[in-house]
């Protein structure tokens, strides 16, 4: 059976985890909770880490089944598992840290090679460093690749960017990026920041208590107003797109969606045809009744309001329908009533903000 399935049951004196997830077996699956919901403990269950009831499979190896007393101990487990800061060893270079991961699987069972982990990772010029000269990303992504080197059959991230700064942060997401698309192994990627799960996540898992609460696409939860995502700052709508555009002297990018065209600013040029996934925060979309003449905003779409939910005190979250695309909007209150907002509404959504996410 291809995908992961854990089925985890924990009993601390107060904290219990019981879920039962299945999983796609490639892409990047986040959990993604408050703290202390269970997130490093499902990890640590599938590792082997933690003891628990239950059944582990990933791609069709049962790794534990206590209903069948089997127990594989995290060391006969091919996984590769990345912590909040990098466990380097201090007197390898980075070549011979990444040569201690290659060692941890015979020949025969080594789908990645040494090559290409240096590549996935950006690496080159870094093979010969001793682990004291490199900076915390770079650090981070050396243990990335070692932990890729092991050829795992899964790869389990803990919240692998929460060390670092903003810069930093910046630096090492190109090629967690990068990972996502080049990788055929699946990887559970904690977290609790919604960008990194917007830009990284093919699916999404939402814990609470232990429990799961919803899982599904990042697009469709974070679009949904009884979650958390579409409340507080980083509330978002990803809307998957195909470049129809790309004028390198504006550097303005053109793709379209159900809902129609959307035009932002990327130095990168992108092939036309391309599929990007875009986020666009509730905070950059504003509505108008009539579509506004001699606007610099760019992006001017026709939408349909679904929903008018009350959010933080004055403000009023707006879901809105382009196309069959969920948009959201955060607008004052003053202005829902001010232009008598209504659900079943068509309405114009001034889109001021768009991102690439990838
Ligand atoms: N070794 C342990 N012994 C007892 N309780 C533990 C242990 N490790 C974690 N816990 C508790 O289990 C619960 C789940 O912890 P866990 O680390 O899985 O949460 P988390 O979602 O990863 O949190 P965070 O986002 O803060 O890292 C918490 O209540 C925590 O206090």
């Amino acid at each position: 059976m291809s995908g992961i399935h854990a089925r985890l049951l924990v009993s601390r004196p107060d904290f219990t985890l019981d879920v039962d997830l299945r999983l796609p077996g490639t892409g990047v699956t986040a959990l993604f909770g408050p703290s202390g919901c269970g997130k490093t403990t499902c990890l640590r269950a599938v590792a082997g880490l933690e003891r628990t009831e239950g059944r582990v499979q990933v791609n069709g190896e049962t790794w534990q089944d206590s209903a069948a007393g089997q127990w594989l101990p995290t060391h006969r487990r091919a996984l590769g598992y990345v912590f909040q800061e990098a466990s380097l060893f201090p007197h390898l270079d980075v070549r011979r840290n990444m040569e201690y991961g290659l060692r941890r699987q015979p020949p025969a069972r080594r789908h990645v090679s040494l090559e290409q982990a240096v590549e996935l990772l950006g690496l080159g010029a870094l093979l010969s460093r001793m682990p004291h000269t490199l900076s915390g990303g770079e650090r981070q992504r050396v243990a990335i690749a070692r932990a890729l080197a092991a050829s795992p059959r899964v790869l389990l991230m803990d919240e692998p960017l929460a060390a670092l700064d903003a810069a930093r942060k910046a630096e090492v997401m190109p090629y967690l990026e990068r990972l996502q698309r080049g990788l055929d192994i699946p990887v559970l990627y904690v977290s609790h920041s919604p960008d990194e799960v917007a830009r990284l996540a093919s699916h999404l898992v939402l814990l609470e208590n232990g429990r799961v609460v919803e899982q599904g696409t990042p697009a469709t939860l974070m679009a949904r107003l009884d979650l958390p995502f579409a409340h507080g700052d980083a509330a978002a709508a990803l809307v998957e797109a195909r470049v129809t555009a790309h004028d390198a002297r504006d550097h303005l990018l053109t793709a379209q969606f159900g809902g129609g065209l959307l035009r932002l600013v990327s130095s990168r040029a992108r092939a036309v045809g391309e599929r990007v996934r875009l986020r666009i925060p509730a905070r950059d979309v504003s509505i108008a009744l009539a579509q506004a003449q001699g606007s610099s905003i760019l992006n001017l779409l026709p939408a349909r309001i679904t929903t008018l939910a009350d959010d933080s005190p004055g403000q009023v979250l707006v879901r809105l329908d382009a196309g069959g695309t969920v948009l959201l909007a955060r607008i004052t209150r003053h202005s829902c009533t001010e232009l008598a907002l209504a659900e079943g509404q068509t309405v114009w959504a001034q889109v001021k903000g768009v991102a690439l996410v990838d």
